[in-house]
C-alpha cells in the first residue's frame, strides 16, 4: 500500500486522483488532502477518504473546516507551513503535485528533500525551477513520475537506453482556436478559451491550452524530466488527443501512447508505477476515427516559440515567463486584458528581466516575484 499527500485534492487533477484512489481497492491510502479555499468540497473529500490531516492555504477557510471537522479525528492545519508538514509526514510515500502554479515549488522541494516520490502534475513548479528540483531528485535518488498525459506517454514508451533516443514528439490538441487567423484570434473571448475541444481541466491550464503555453511550459517540462535538448523536442498538433505523444529511436522507430482523453490513466500510472494496475475506466475504440497530425502555427500562436527561446536560455527566465504568465492568465480570466494582450504582457515582462544564471531557491522566488510585479504593472 502507497500512502499519499495530495496538493490541490478539490482541483481537477486532484479529484480524478481520489477517484483512482477510490478504484484502487487497499493500494492506496491518503495521508493529507490540501488545497486553497473550497471548504465544501474538501470537507466531502475529508469524511469520504478519512485523511489524518487537511490543510487550507487560507487561514479563513482553515477555521471554517476546523469547526466542520471538529467531530472527526482529523487535523485542520493552515499556510505553506502546514503544507509542507503534510509532504514531509514519515507516513507520506509519495505526493501529488496537482496544485496550479509556482506556488508548488517549496513543497515539491520540501518533499524530494525528505525522500518522496512525486507523481507530477503542476508543471509550472519544473518550468520555474526545472535545475534545482531535478538536481535535487537526483542527490535524494527520488523518482519524479509524470502525470501530465504527454509526459506519461513519452515515459511510457521509453527504452531503458537513453542513448538510442533521436527525439521526443509531443502532441497538441491545438486548442479551441487551432486554424483561426490572426483576424479571428482577435475575437476570441472568455467563454470560448475556456472550452477545450477534449479535456476538462482547470481555467489556468485551459486558458494556456487556448494560448499554446501549455505546450510550451510542457516543452520545458519535457526537458527536464526527460534530460532532452530542445531541438530533440518536437511539437505536432494533433486535434484528436488520441495519441498522447511519442518517441522516436536512432534506427527511425516511433513508439506512441493512445488512450481516451481521460487523465486517470496518467495518474493511475504514476501511482501504479512500476505496476499496471487493472481497471475498469472506458476503453479507447478506434472505429470510426480519424487522426491527423499537422504543423503547428508559430506566428497565430507565438508563446509556443517563446517557450523554446526562454528554455535554451534558461537560468531565472523560464520562472519569470511563467510567473508574467500566471498574472496575465488570471487578468484574462477576470476579463481585466484580451486574449492577445496575455502574449504581449509576457513578452515584455521577459525582454526586461535581467537573466541570472544561479538558481538556487532564493534567485527562483525573486525573479518570480519581479515578474509577478511587473506584469500586474502592465495590466493596471
Ligand atoms: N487538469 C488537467 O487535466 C491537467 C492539469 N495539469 C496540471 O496540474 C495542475 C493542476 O491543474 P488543475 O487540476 O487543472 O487545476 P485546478 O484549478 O482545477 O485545481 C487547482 C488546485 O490547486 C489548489 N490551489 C490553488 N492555489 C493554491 C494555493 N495557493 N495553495 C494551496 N492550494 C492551491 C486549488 O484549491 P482550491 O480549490 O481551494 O482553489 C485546487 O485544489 C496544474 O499545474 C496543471 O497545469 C497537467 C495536466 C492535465
Ligand atoms: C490533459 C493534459 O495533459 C493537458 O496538458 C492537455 O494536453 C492540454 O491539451 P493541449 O494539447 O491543448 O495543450
Ligand atoms: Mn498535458
Amino acid at each position: 500500500m502507497k500512502t499519499l499527500t495530495i496538493l490541490g485534492s478539490t482541483g481537477s487533477i486532484g479529484r480524478q486522483t481520489l477517484d483512482v484512489v477510490r478504484h484502487s481497492g487497499e493500494q492506496l491510502k491518503i495521508h493529507a488532502l490540501v488545497a486553497d479555499k473550497s471548504i465544501e468540497l474538501i470537507e466531502q473529500q475529508a469524511r469520504l477518504y478519512h485523511p489524518e490531516i487537511v490543510v487550507m492555504m487560507d487561514e479563513g477557510a482553515a477555521r471554517e473546516l476546523r469547526g466542520r471537522l471538529k467531530n472527526l479525528p482529523i487535523k485542520v492545519d493552515q499556510g505553506m507551513t502546514g503544507i509542507i508538514n503534510s509532504v514531509i509526514a514519515p507516513q507520506v510515500d509519495t505526493v501529488v503535485t496537482a496544485i496550479s502554479g509556482r506556488i508548488g515549488l517549496e513543497p515539491t522541494l520540501a518533499a524530494l528533500e525528505a525522500g518522496k516520490t512525486i507523481a507530477l502534475a503542476n508543471k509550472e513548479t519544473l518550468v520555474a525551477g526545472g535545475d534545482l528540483v531535478m538536481s535535487t531528485a537526483r542527490k535524494m535518488k527520488c523518482p519524479i513520475l509524470p502525470v501530465d498525459s504527454e509526459h506519461s506517454a513519452i515515459f511510457q514508451c521509453l527504452e531503458d537506453n537513453h542513448e538510442t533516443l533521436e527525439k521526443i514528439i509531443l502532441t497538441a490538441s491545438g486548442g479551441p482556436f487551432f486554424g483561426w487567423t490572426q483576424k479571428q484570434l482577435a475575437t476570441v473571448t472568455l467563454e470560448k478559451a475556456l472550452c477545450h475541444p477534449n479535456w476538462d481541466m482547470g481555467a489556468k491550464i485551459t486558458i494556456d491550452s487556448a494560448t499554446m503555453m501549455n505546450k510550451g511550459l510542457e516543452v520545458i517540462e519535457a526537458h527536464y524530466l526527460f534530460n532532452m535538448e530542445y531541438d530533440q523536442i518536437e511539437v505536432l498538433i494533433h486535434p484528436q488527443s488520441v495519441v498522447h505523444s511519442m518517441v522516436q529511436y536512432r534506427d527511425g522507430s516511433v513508439l506512441a501512447q493512445l488512450g481516451r482523453a481521460d487523465m486517470r490513466l496518467p495518474i493511475q500510472y504514476a501511482l501504479s508505477y512500476p505496476s499496471r494496475w487493472k481497471n475498469s475506466f472506458e476503453r479507447l475504440d478506434f472505429r470510426g476515427k480519424t487522426l491527423t497530425f499537422h504543423e503547428p502555427d508559430l506566428e497565430g500562436f507565438p508563446a509556443l516559440a517563446m517557450a523554446y527561446r526562454v528554455g535554451r536560455r534558461g537560468g531565472t527566465l523560464p520562472a519569470v515567463m511563467n510567473a508574467a504568465n500566471e498574472i496575465a492568465v488570471l487578468a484574462f480570466l477576470q476579463e481585466k486584458v484580451t486574449y492577445l494582450k496575455i502574449q504581449d504582457i509576457v513578452e515584455k515582462v521577459c525582454s526586461e528581466h535581467n537573466v541570472l544564471d544561479s538558481l538556487d531557491l532564493e534567485s527562483i522566488l525573486d525573479a518570480d516575484t519581479w515578474a509577478r510585479r511587473r506584469a500586474a504593472e502592465l495590466i493596471s
